[in-house]
């Protein structure tokens, strides 16, 4: 399995002169982008994901689905997708799920349906992701998984089919555990009825993506109780789809309309959306930006001292944990204090982005706490100095939105960004 190279290189974040003037056309959503692919594999004709993100994790779970006997043509930007015929291919398949928890929690349920050995694996860090608990439902559904510890790397033995039925989880660790199931579910021969059990799910809008792009292709899911999702056993048809321009991905761009006291319109920002960047409307809102939708997208603008003015924030980001690090990264250049809130699930995310977030902001002089479930920081002077990334493209956002306000932030391996952002470096200076 592939463990990219470390990168030991400092990249100089660029610092702005001035008020910022851009408008930007973002990269497709990697959430939208994946799930796309998988119900493109698991429906009943060949289907089209248009304006697909091309980066790490989506390539992965273009190449998962193939290895699983999908083909999925990605030499242009409209994905062609012809569905699983079966079997996999050659007699054993490997998965690489690199760092795509999309990759690791979506995939098994789709290997039970198609015969032959899975082999999953991924990143070093992906071994300490959690997993363990959507095996365990899987094979309540009756799918063979060979997994001694919960985590990866482990073997799904697909029968061509999946018994299905009901299942009691305890999603509280990631919303991905329940979107998995629910993707392939009316795959399942009776379907599947998901019940959990346990502290409140987090990244809730993500569920909400998972049924309404269901819903678009034809299959019946009931989410009338809280805690219970029930898909019906069913066809999942071909699809013809767009994607949306990625809106957790806008937050560093807007950040920077909001840090340098300029204007960044993204382009077009949809009216109606599942994706939880859409949040970045009301946070930067709350934090003293103007923003409003123009005919070409949402436009930020920032307090007229730029970062100097940035009101600190009390938030509860618990459906949208995935913002926490650029939001927390504005937040240490606010000029009152923040309370971030309701996130303990990051800590398992592509790093535990509290504890990192902590270190690094706090590395260059803000005055930050790290909580079991967030974090508190205080107006405090920053300073250059190294900010590490930990292989995780957020806490790369996170390092270049300080960067934009304070000279001397050297971001290490910025290439990690290209898990949902190709060439981000190179976009981002050429905005400064
Ligand atoms: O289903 C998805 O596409 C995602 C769900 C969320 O995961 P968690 O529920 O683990 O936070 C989110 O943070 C992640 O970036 C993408
Ligand atoms: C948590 C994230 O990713 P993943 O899909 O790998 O869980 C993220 O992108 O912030």
């Amino acid at each position: 399995m592939t463990t990219p190279a470390t990168h030991a290189d400092l990249w100089p974040a660029p610092t702005v002169t001035g008020p910022v003037a851009a408008t930007v056309t973002l990269p497709g959503s990697k959430s939208l982008t994946n799930r796309a692919l998988v119900l493109a594999a698991l429906a009943d004709g060949p289907s089209v994901v248009r304006r697909a993100l091309r980066s790490r994790d989506t390539l992965l779970m273009a190449q998962a689905l193939t290895a699983l006997g999908a083909r999925v043509d990605t030499s242009g930007d409209d994905w062609a997708v012809t569905p699983l015929d079966g079997s996999v291919a050659g007699d054993r398949a490997e998965v690489d799920c690199g760092l795509a928890g999309t990759v690791m929690r979506f995939v098994p349920p789709v290997a039970g349906l198609v015969r032959g050995e899975v082999a999953f694996d991924g990143d070093e860090h992906m071994r300490k992701r959690p997993v363990g608990e959507i095996l365990a439902a899987l094979g309540g559904l009756g799918m063979r998984i060979d997994d001694t510890d919960g985590a990866l790397p482990f073997t799904v033995h697909g029968d061509g089919a999946v018994p299905g039925g009901t299942v009691v989880i305890d999603a509280s660790a990631s919303s991905q555990f329940v979107s998995a199931l629910l993707l392939a579910g009316a795959r399942f021969d009776a379907g599947v009825d998901v019940r959990h059990d346990g502290k409140p799910i987090p990244s809730l809008p993500h569920i909400e993506m998972t049924i309404a792009m269901l819903r678009d292709r034809g299959v019946a899911v009931d989410d009338g109780d809280a805690d219970r999702w029930a898909v019906a056993p069913g066809p999942v048809a071909a699809y013809d789809e767009a994607i949306e321009p990625d809106l957790s991905n806008a937050a560093p761009f807007l950040a920077l309309a909001a840090v340098s006291g300029g204007s960044v319109t993204v382009r077009d920002w949809p009216e109606a959306t599942t994706q939880a960047g859409d949040a970045l409307r009301d946070l930067l809102a709350r934090m003293g930006c103007t923003v409003e939708r123009t005919a070409e997208g949402l436009r930020v603008t920032g307090p007229a001292e730029g970062w100097r003015g940035l009101h600190g924030l009390d938030a509860d980001l618990h459906d949208v944990g995935e913002l926490a690090p650029a939001v927390a990264a504005l937040c240490a250049l606010a000029r009152t204090p923040s309370h971030l809130t309701g996130i303990a699930h990051i800590r398992g995310h592509e790093t535990d982005r509290l504890a990192a977030l902590a270190a690094e902001l706090g590395a260059l002089g803000a005055d930050v706490t790290e909580h079991p479930d967030g974090l508190t920081l205080r107006p405090a002077a920053l300073t250059g100095g190294v900010f590490h990334t930990y292989a995780d493209h957020r806490m790369a956002h996170a390092a270049v939105i300080v960067g934009a306000a304070v000279p001397g932030v050297l971001v290490e391996n910025v290439a990690t960004t290209s898990k949902t952002f190709p060439d981000f470096a190179g976009f981002w200076a050429g905005l400064l």
